[in-house]
């Protein structure tokens, strides 16, 4: 008998009907029962669907009505003490600290791991108490149990909880402060265990990561109080193999471990040989972060011997929580049917959970029919000639360094540059979206639904850009963009027009809070088969007389943000995207556009876990970056945009991208981010974000001032622009056009502040 489980599953509902519900909340259209009932039936559906695939447990604790970091900070009754909220926070509370409210910005978001995921960052002080705090997991796991399924809670591990968080304040540790929590977390079990729960499962992801011993043996301290109180755990690793921490875990007083089989499956023997007699192993066999058909006889045949001596003691699972896929292919009636039959949802990998577990418990007689359609479609893949482009392979196979440089160097570039623009100190810019506003998206809708014909959608967007464009300039920004009305999603809308990709109609994966995205998917050989952006941009460059930036997503984005092939690696991938984009750049350039942004928000983000793996990675995407922006002359300037990461790590890669200019996020955390680049001597002009484009707050043109002040002391001033830390495709016109206005405002108090002359 092996037994199945899920890690968790996506909590937006099949429809996302939890953003809905989100925003209609915020919105004040509907009250907080309303909200809890779309949520519970959510988690209701997500049950039965667990038990109806045969699921030994069901998963509880996977929902939140944000985010589950910020499920923990409730749980943990550590909510920042600068909202001064009580230890049991309410919902609305909870809302306020990821959104925001009038007298305090919100908690801050970040990537979780590698995927496309933010959680909201704990906020740690030395003097941060932790208490039991909200009841939300003990209601839902009596929720559960009144409904008559077998809960399996999911917890984030104390020292996965105490990684991610922040230190705020000086000379601390936050691993300090694990000896006030752990008490905490044994509450939390005993409060589980006292409500006949079983076995809880404990995720400690940041087994995946590079560890400081000091965390090592952390994780023992931690482990051995935490089994003191009585309930089984489940210790759960997940994105990427153990390697050094591998034995630790293993010895780990724990009931069981879960394995990542797909991305650390080199390790199972050694996973296997340190499995004490004991401990249940729960084994990651299925790809929970891309949407490719799990491979049955394979893991059938890799697991069989395990499965004769582990017997009940073999769990199969997913590799990490099901969050990070869609949830279900039952919807896409547009799909290819070939593309299709190689796909797998979240609602699809259940399948192939019961699948598997049918042949392990002596029933393979009975899916024999599901086995020989898996291995079918397996093979239609291989040799599908949709795959494969044999133009692409050649062009691929001529690169040459002549395509990754641009022709002349930076002071060069920077000087043919500043004479053909002439623009002030501290030039004004964008990130490149305006408000995607209701019009907007319904227009677009009624467009796909073949409401609005092409040739009524395509004025209507025409009216959107010369709108934003007449906006921009009444502001007086510098540097307009004609802001990407036209696009769904800055990685969706190049997938629709690029060879090589299929996109879903409803695959929606939530991104952060109510916002979701559906990653378009990259099935075979990438090219461009004509021009994507141009008629947009040049119809916005003919509106008006200052620059347009053309507006692009670059290669690594593109790949990060799409479920990619599995068949060849990543970097070839992103090498056909970059001979795509290039071709882009080029007719854009050739097209009277000067100014293009090619934007790398997932640069960061698609570094690997480990960084003994970084260089290699870095290597071959500032490549794809430099051969995506070399097709141009030393006059066209290229800019890029990063967003939501840590870049002080990877500045000598930021570098290699040689883009003439980029804007970052950094106004959140103060422009603390900027100061690596300053310590770097970052050699191109930069673009630290002056204002937050998260929540609707506005800043003032004072509060602005200051960030540039600040940025001043650590670029050279010269080298500045001055811009929002992201795109302004979710928020209002009202609060955009005040907030861009107070910046054109700064950045006129900057130039009176340091008088440097344009053109200079
Ligand atoms: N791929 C990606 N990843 C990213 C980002 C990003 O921009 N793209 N930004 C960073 C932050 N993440 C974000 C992710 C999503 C959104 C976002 O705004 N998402 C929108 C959906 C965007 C979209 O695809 N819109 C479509 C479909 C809109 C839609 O829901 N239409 C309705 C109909 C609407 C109507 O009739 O009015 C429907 O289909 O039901 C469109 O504009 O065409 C949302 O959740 O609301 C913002 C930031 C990091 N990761
Ligand atoms: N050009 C894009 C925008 O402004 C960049 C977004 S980065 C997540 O929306
Ligand atoms: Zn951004």
């Amino acid at each position: 008998m092996a037994l199945t489980h899920v890690l968790g599953v996506p909590r937006i509902g099949p429809n996302r009907e939890l953003k809905f519900a989100q925003e209609a909340f915020w919105r004040g259209e509907i009250d907080e029962a309303a909200l809890r009932a779309v949520a519970s039936g959510i988690r209701q559906a997500n049950w039965r669907r667990q038990h109806e695939a045969g699921l030994d447990f069901v998963s509880v604790g996977d929902f939140a009505f944000y985010d589950p970091m910020l499920n923990h900070v409730a749980l943990l009754g550590c909510a920042p003490a600068r909202f001064g909220f009580g230890e049991k926070i309410s919902l609305p509370e909870y809302f306020q600290l990821a959104r925001g409210n009038d007298a305090c910005h919100a908690m801050e978001m970040t990537k979780w791991f590698d995927t496309n995921y933010h959680y909201l960052v704990p906020e740690l002080k030395p003097d941060t108490p932790f208490s039991l705090g909200a009841e939300w997991l003990f209601d839902e796991v009596a929720e559960a149990q009144t409904a008559g399924f077998n809960p399996k809670p999911v917890l984030i591990g104390p020292l996965t909880f105490l990684h991610l968080a922040k230190e705020k304040g000086n000379d601390f540790n936050r691993l300090d402060l694990l000896d006030r929590l752990l008490p905490v977390y044994a509450q939390i079990l005993a409060r589980l265990k006292a409500q006949g729960v079983e076995w809880v499962q404990v995720d400690e992801p940041v087994l995946a990561l590079d560890l400081p011993g000091n965390w090592r043996t952390a994780f023992e301290r931690a482990y051995h109080h935490l089994n003191t109180a009585g309930v089984k755990l489940l210790l759960a690793s997940y994105f990427g193999p153990l390697r050094e921490n591998l034995l630790m875990a293993l010895k780990l007083p724990v009931a069981g471990v879960h394995v990542d089989c797909v991305r650390g499956g080199d390790e199972l023997a050694q996973v296997i040989d340190w499995l004490s007699a004991t401990k249940i192993l729960s084994a990651g066999v299925i790809d929970g972060r891309n949407i490719w058909k799990t491979d049955l006889a394979a893991v059938l045949g890799r697991f069989d011997g395990l499965h004769q001596r582990l017997g009940n003691r073999l769990w199969l699972a997913p590799s990490c929580s099901l969050a990070h896929v869609p949830v279900s292919l039952a919807a896409e009636t547009a799909l290819d049917p070939e593309i299709s039959s190689w796909l797998a949802f979240a609602d699809e990998k259940l399948d192939e959970l019961a699948t598997l577990k049918a042949v392990f418990n002596g029933g393979r007689q009975a899916v024999a029919a599901k086995l020989a359609d898996n291995a079918a479609a397996l093979a239609s893949r291989r040799t599908s000639n949709r795959v494969h482009d044999a133009a692409v392979s050649v062009r691929l196979a001529a690169l040459t360094a002549t395509h990754d440089t641009r022709n002349s160097a930076l002071a060069i570039r920077q000087t043919v540059q500043r004479a053909r623009f002439n623009l002030p100190a501290f030039p004004t810019t964008t990130i490149g979206s305006f408000p995607q506003t209701p019009e907007i998206r319904s227009a677009r809708a009624r467009f796909k639904k073949g409401g609005l014909d092409e040739a009524d959608y395509t004025a209507a967007m025409r009216r959107e850009i010369a709108h934003a464009v007449a906006k921009q300039e009444a502001l007086g920004l510098d540097v307009l963009v004609h802001g990407e009305a036209e696009r769904n999603d800055m990685v969706e809308y190049f997938g629709e027009q690029l060879a090589g990709f299929a996109f879903s109609q409803n695959g929606w994966v939530q991104s952060y809070g109510s916002r979701c995205v559906k990653p378009p998917i990259i099935y075979g050989d990438v090219s461009r088969p004509g021009p994507m952006t141009v008629g947009w941009t040049t119809y916005a460059q003919s509106l008006t007389v200052r620059p347009m930036k053309g507006m692009l997503t670059g290669p690594v984005t593109i790949l990060q943000w799409s479920f990619v092939r599995d068949d060849q690696p990543r970097s070839t991938t992103a090498l056909q995207i970059a001979l795509a984009i290039r071709d882009e750049v080029v007719d854009l350039e050739a097209a009277g556009i000067g100014i293009i942004q090619i934007d790398e928000p997932a640069y960061r983000e698609g570094l690997p876990l480990r960084k003994a793996d970084w260089p290699t990675y870095l290597d071959w995407a500032s490549r794809a970056f430099r051969i995506s922006a070399s097709g141009v002359a030393d006059a066209t300037q290229i800019h890029t945009h990063m967003c939501y990461s840590e870049f002080n790590d990877i500045l000598p890669a930021i570098a290699a991208m040689d883009a003439d200019v980029i804007t970052i996020e950094t106004s959140r955390s103060d422009m603390e981010l900027l100061r690596g680049f300053g310590d770097f001597n970052y050699p191109n002009e930069i673009g630290p974000g002056v204002y937050d484009i998260h929540s609707p707050r506005v800043p003032s043109a004072d509060d602005m001032t200051r960030l540039l002040e600040k940025a001043a002391q650590v670029i050279p001033p010269r080298n500045l622009w001055v811009n929002p830390d992201c795109g302004l495709k979710t928020r209002g016109w009202a609060e955009t056009e005040a907030a861009l206005a107070n910046m054109v405002t700064a950045a006129r108090v900057l130039r009176e502040a340091y008088r440097i002359s344009p053109g200079l």
